[in-house]
Parts: structure tokens; C-alpha cells; sequence
């Protein structure tokens, strides 16, 4: 496996595409539900049959780090992917240092795993995941009886001396992540007894949808201010089950934008993962006059999925509530790029997570558009930025920081900007969106590599 990185190759100038974009794509499948589909497959007893799972570097990472563990993992020439799982509680300890490369997902639900099995391990990741904070995982996955050894401010390279017969853990979340959630549960599922995570905002489910999909018992229940708790039955018995990927809704979100900004557009993206915890995008869309219609609803694979039909619009600034960032929360570089063309100053509010993200997001998201001519603030965890109506300059270099969102954001602004937009490096895209480039210039985009 190649891990991406800066070379010349990977810089791109981007300017206006000759044409408007026309035509119906698909998107690759939903990162987060790959994570978890070849996760819960290697803990589960027998075959499990996973279509759609996303090619991308960081999902290629949990593959390896599975097989590591003791799975066996293989990919059929027709694109399906088959797991033998080795039962819970049966990892292996690995012979050698897990490389998480670029993704926070697979490093975070993974302490899980190893801090709930009786093996010792050592994961790493690339510059970009070893800044980011696994102190957030490691305070609650200690109540386990796992000990945990990492470099100052915890982060990685980390160490894990997992706890064969792990206590069950009760935790409120500091934070709005699915990524602690999905650890603790994961920790939770080697433990006797029940599991309990409270989160005071609602985030994404797929680990809930998936842990019932494969056997396990799961509660969930509103408290009275609009948070959830969480509850699992430890030791289930974990069978395999087939799993269908549906098309991630934050890769479709460049697609989106990308047809609602560039004059004359009209794309129909197939197969978009609809979960409500995941669309805060689309709700936002339409508030700024987005002309999006969701087809064909239907589900598929447990999660709700449909076609979306997007037009070129006229877009307005919006004011985007902090609750809703759990919903949206890798939109937010894309939303900034149709904020800087849409007309009117726009906020979007309580930011603070965008901070710890492959890149400093709140930090990289105002380069971004500053570099190139529109006006940004950040006030507090607010982000306000001055709508354009239409003409953005351009002109500037954006670095992208090891972070594929930022990337794929500035390649969509370059497509609206009066000057061509320069992006230093655009290699990390491959760790969620393989073939965005060729899909883009499908629908006329005419990004040159
Ligand atoms: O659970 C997941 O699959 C993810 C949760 C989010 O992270 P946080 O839990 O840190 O918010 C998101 O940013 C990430 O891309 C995927
Ligand atoms: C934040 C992201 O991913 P991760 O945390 O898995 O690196 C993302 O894909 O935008």
C-alpha cells in the first residue's frame, strides 16, 4: 500500500470548465460504514459478504490492521469484499506497528478493539493523525483495566496493553463524536455486562445500525435535552451478515456543490447514504436556495439511501446552528466555498471540533478563502464569511495540509474563481474519494492532472 504524499505530481492549477456540468454519477461508498463493516466482519463468527466498501487509503489501512489482528480479508475480482472473522475476543496480537496512515476514524475505534483484547499493540500514523488527539479515546477506554502508553498530549505512536476480561464502561462525552462513541462501545462489546455512552448531541449511528445488523443488543434512548444513551449488552454472539455500502454523503457533498455553483449545471448523483445524522449539508443547501431533490428514497443495506438531482442556483448566506454541526461536521470546507459564491455574510457556528480534524480545519478553511480574495472572521468557534455574489478572484495557492477535504474543497472553488486556484498537493484525496478527477471530468469538470 502507498501512502500519499506531497510530490510535484500531485499540485494542481484549476480554472473554469469550458461548460457547464451535466450527467449521473455515483459517488464511492460511505467511508464511515466501511470502517465498521470489515471491523465488526473480523469480529464476527463465519463469512461476511461486504458490496460497495470504499477503496480509499484509509479504509485500505483498516483492512490491513484487521488481517493484522487475525481476519481474514480478501477482495473478489468482481469487487466484493469477503471477511472471515476470528470471533470477539479472539484478535491476535499483531507482529508488528499498526499503521493507521491518514485516518482518525480507524485509529480511535480501533483502541477500542485492542484495549478490550488481551494483546499488547503499537499503532502509528502519518504526520497528520500523529497530531491528532487520541486522549480523547484513552481517558475513557483506561476505565477498561487496558493501559495505554502514548507521547506527550497522547498521541501517537501509541501503546496498548489491552485487558483480556475488560470492565464495562459508563461514559458521558465531552465532545459530539462518533469516533469516542464508537470506541467505547467497541470496547464494550468483549465486557460482561452493559455498556453505557450519553452523548449530549445526537451523532452519526452507523456503529448502532451495524453492531443490531450483526446481532449485538442495542438501546437507544432521548434524554430530555435532545442528547441519547447508548446502551449494549456485552459478549454478544457476533454473526457474520452481509453489508451493502451506500454512497457516502460527504463525498457527494463536492459533487453537490460543485453543480449548484458552476453556471448552467445539472447532475443526478445515484446511491447517496441519506442517514438523518449525516445531511446537515443538504438541510443547509437548501436554506441558501439550493436547488436539491432527493429521488427514489428508499433503504438498502439498513441505512436510508436516494438519488439526488442538483441544479446550478442562486445561492444565499445562511446562519448555520452549532447543534447541527454533528450532521455535517466534514462539510464544513465544502459549505465555506458555497458560502464565499453565494451572496450575503454567512456564520457558521460552534466550529471547535473542525480544530482536530488531518488538518487544523477552522485555520485551513479561512486560508483557503482568503488566498483567494474573499473575507473571512473567526469569532470564538464562528466562522463568518463575506459572500461574494458570484465573483470570487482567485489567483491564490492553497496548502492542503495532508487533509483531502481541503483539497477536494479547493479544486470546486477553482471551478467558480476569475483566476485559475493553485493547490499544492492533492494526493491525499485517494484516503476517501478514489477517482474523484475522472469522475469530475465526467461530468465536465476538466481538472488536468
Ligand atoms: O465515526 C466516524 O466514522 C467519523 C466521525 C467524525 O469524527 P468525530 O467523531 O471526531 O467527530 C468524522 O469527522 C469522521 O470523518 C468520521
Ligand atoms: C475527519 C475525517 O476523517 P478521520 O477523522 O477518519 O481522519 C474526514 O474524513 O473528514
Amino acid at each position: 500500500m502507498t501512502q500519499p504524499s506531497a510530490s510535484p505530481s500531485s499540485a494542481l492549477r484549476v480554472s473554469r470548465p469550458a461548460s457547464s456540468l451535466s450527467g449521473k454519477i455515483a459517488v464511492p461508498g460511505d467511508k464511515s460504514i466501511s470502517h465498521r463493516a470489515l471491523m465488526f466482519a473480523a469480529l464476527a463468527k463465519g463469512e461476511t459478504r461486504i458490496v460497495g466498501l470504499l477503496e480509499g487509503e484509509d479504509v485500505l489501512r483498516t483492512a490491513a490492521a484487521m488481517r493484522a489482528l487475525g481476519a481474514k480479508i480478501s477482495r473478489e475480482d468482481d469487487g466484493r469484499w469477503h471477511v472471515h472473522g476470528c470471533g470477539l475476543g479472539e484478535l491476535q496480537e499483531p507482529a508488528d506497528v499498526l499503521d493507521m496512515g491518514n485516518s482518525g476514524t480507524a485509529a480511535r475505534l480501533l483502541s477500542g478493539l485492542l484495549a478490550s483484547h488481551g494483546i499488547m499493540s503499537v499503532m502509528t500514523g502519518d504526520a497528520s493523525l500523529r497530531r491528532r488527539p487520541m486522549k480523547r479515546v484513552m481517558d475513557p477506554l483506561a476505565g477498561t483495566g487496558a493501559t495505554f502508553l502514548a507521547r506527550e498530549g497522547g498521541r501517537l505512536p501509541l501503546a496498548i496493553q489491552g485487558n483480556a476480561q475488560p470492565a464495562p464502561l459508563s461514559y458521558r462525552l465531552p465532545v459530539a463524536s462518533a469516533q469516542v462513541k464508537s470506541a467505547v462501545l467497541l470496547a464494550g462489546l468483549n465486557a460482561e455486562g452493559v455498556t453505557q455512552v450519553e452523548e449530549p448531541v445526537p451523532t452519526r449511528d452507523h456503529t448502532e445500525n451495524m453492531l443490531r445488523h450483526f446481532g449485538a443488543h442495542v438501546t437507544v434512548d432521548e434524554t430530555p435535552d435532545g442528547g441519547r444513551i447508548i446502551r449494549l449488552e456485552g459478549k454478544p454472539r457476533l454473526v457474520a451478515r452481509d453489508v451493502t455500502v451506500p454512497g457516502d454523503p460527504s463525498s457527494a457533498a463536492f459533487v453537490l456543490v460543485a453543480a449548484l455553483l458552476v453556471p448552467g449545471s445539472d447532475v443526478l448523483i445515484s446511491n447517496v447514504g441519506l442517514n438523518l445524522l449525516r445531511t446537515g449539508l443538504f438541510t443547509t443547501l437548501r436554506e441558501m436556495g439550493g436547488r436539491l431533490d432527493i429521488l427514489d428514497e428508499r433503504t438498502e443495506g439498513g441505512e436510508p439511501v436516494g438519488d439526488l438531482h442538483v441544479r446550478a442556483s442562486s445561492l444565499q448566506a445562511v446562519d448555520v446552528p452549532a447543534d447541527r454541526a454533528p450532521s455535517m461536521i466534514d462539510e464544513y470546507p465544502i459549505l465555506a466555498v458555497a458560502a464565499a459564491y453565494a451572496s450575503g455574510i454567512s456564520r457558521l457556528r460552534g466550529l471547535a471540533e473542525l480544530r482536530v480534524k488531518e488538518s487544523d480545519r477552522l485555520a485551513s478553511t479561512v486560508a483557503l478563502l482568503e488566498n483567494n480574495g474573499v473575507r473571512t472572521r473567526i469569532d470564538g468557534d464562528d466562522l463568518i464569511i463575506h459572500g461574494t455574489g458570484g465573483h470570487i478572484p482567485g489567483g491564490g495557492l492553497v496548502e492542503t495540509h495532508m487533509d483531502h477535504r481541503l483539497a477536494m474543497s479547493a479544486s470546486v472553488l477553482g471551478l467558480v474563481t476569475e483566476k485559475p486556484v493553485d493547490i499544492d498537493d492533492t494526493a491525499f484525496i485517494d484516503t476517501s474519494f478514489p477517482g474523484y478527477f475522472t469522475l469530475m471530468n465526467s461530468l465536465g469538470a476538466g481538472f488536468s492532472a
